[in-house]
């Protein structure tokens, strides 16, 4: 695919062995991108993800199982990124975990744990391929937020800390990037319909004696004015347009694509 647009590049995308990373990884490598993948699976499974992909989009696709919460295993994951391609062109920060609870009974270690997979991996990847951007003035960091990046919701305090974080982090990597060819974006997603939020959609369910199919449409309505779920293939689309050209002055931005949920 020699004239793909994104031929030649290389993109990092953590979490992407499922959910809104896989969609992501799968549209950025039918533009052409080799991948690195990373993410937690069952062997095999990730074996025919990657040749997958290699076999759809005529690209080359590696995979590192780098712990998110673990900075020496991020440093690694880079590493192993930088020898197997050179350089990373694209990194997409979107490795992430939810845990529900009020404050007041809100496991320590889980909010340990969001904090560091939600938001500390994205400093630690950003900075270690900063220098790998810079040597080629080039770069495309993408940071997989949330509506929860921009409002609260109850139960949430370690996942909309950290969503709020991160987005404060994309500002100040823009803004220091900002005379380069290096751009920081946020996508803030409304509901998707992933294992982290089928896991709120059984306890929905299980709490209120509904169906799979009537909690669902509970909770995207609750919150979600279209009432529909966006879906990765939306979200990898709108990443394959932060990469293009047309969108180097998008800077700093923090796009919602979220059915509606925080025009209200
Ligand atoms: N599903 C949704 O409605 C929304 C999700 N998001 C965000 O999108 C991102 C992806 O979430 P989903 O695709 O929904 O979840 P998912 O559960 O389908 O995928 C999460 C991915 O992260 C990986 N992962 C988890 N812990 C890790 C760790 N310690 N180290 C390395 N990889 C790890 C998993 O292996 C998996 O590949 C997260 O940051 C999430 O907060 C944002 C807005 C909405
Ligand atoms: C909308 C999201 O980011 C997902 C969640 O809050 O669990």
């Amino acid at each position: 695919m020699q004239n793909a647009p994104l031929h030649g590049k290389t993109a990092l995308v953590t979490g992407s062995t499922s959910g809104i990373g896989l969609g992501i990884a799968q549209a950025l490598a039918q533009q052409g991108a080799d991948i690195v993948l990373n993410g937690f699976g069952d062997a095999n499974e990730i074996k025919t993800l990657q040749a997958a992909l290699m076999r759809n989009y005529g690209v080359k696709c590696v995979h590192h199982p780098a712990d998110m919460s673990k900075p020496t295993e991020i440093a690694a994951m880079m590493a192993f990124a930088a020898e197997q391609f050179g350089k990373v062109d694209i990194l997409v920060n979107n490795a992430g975990i939810q845990h529900t609870e009020t404050i007041e009974d809100f496991p320590v270690e889980k909010w340990d744990a969001i904090i560091a997979i939600n938001l500390s991996s994205a400093f630690h990847t950003t900075r270690l391929a900063l220098p790998m951007m810079q040597a080629k003035n080039w770069g495309r960091i993408i940071n997989i937020a949330s509506v929860h990046g921009l409002v609260g919701s109850v139960q949430k305090s370690a996942y909309v800390a950290a969503k709020h974080g991160i987005v404060g982090l994309t500002k100040v990597t823009a803004l220091e990037m900002a005379h380069t060819g290096i751009t920081c974006n946020a996508i803030c997603p409304g509901w998707v319909l992933t294992p982290l939020v089928q896991k709120q959609v059984d306890a929905r369910a299980a709490r209120e004696g509904l169906s799979d199919e009537a909690a669902k449409k509970d909770l995207v309505s609750e919150k979600q004015p279209s009432g529909e779920f966006v879906t990765p293939q939306q979200l990898g689309a709108l990443a394959v347009f932060l990469c293009s050209d047309a969108a180097v002055q998008v800077r700093g931005a923090a796009w919602n694509m979220d059915g509606g949920w925080t025009a209200q």
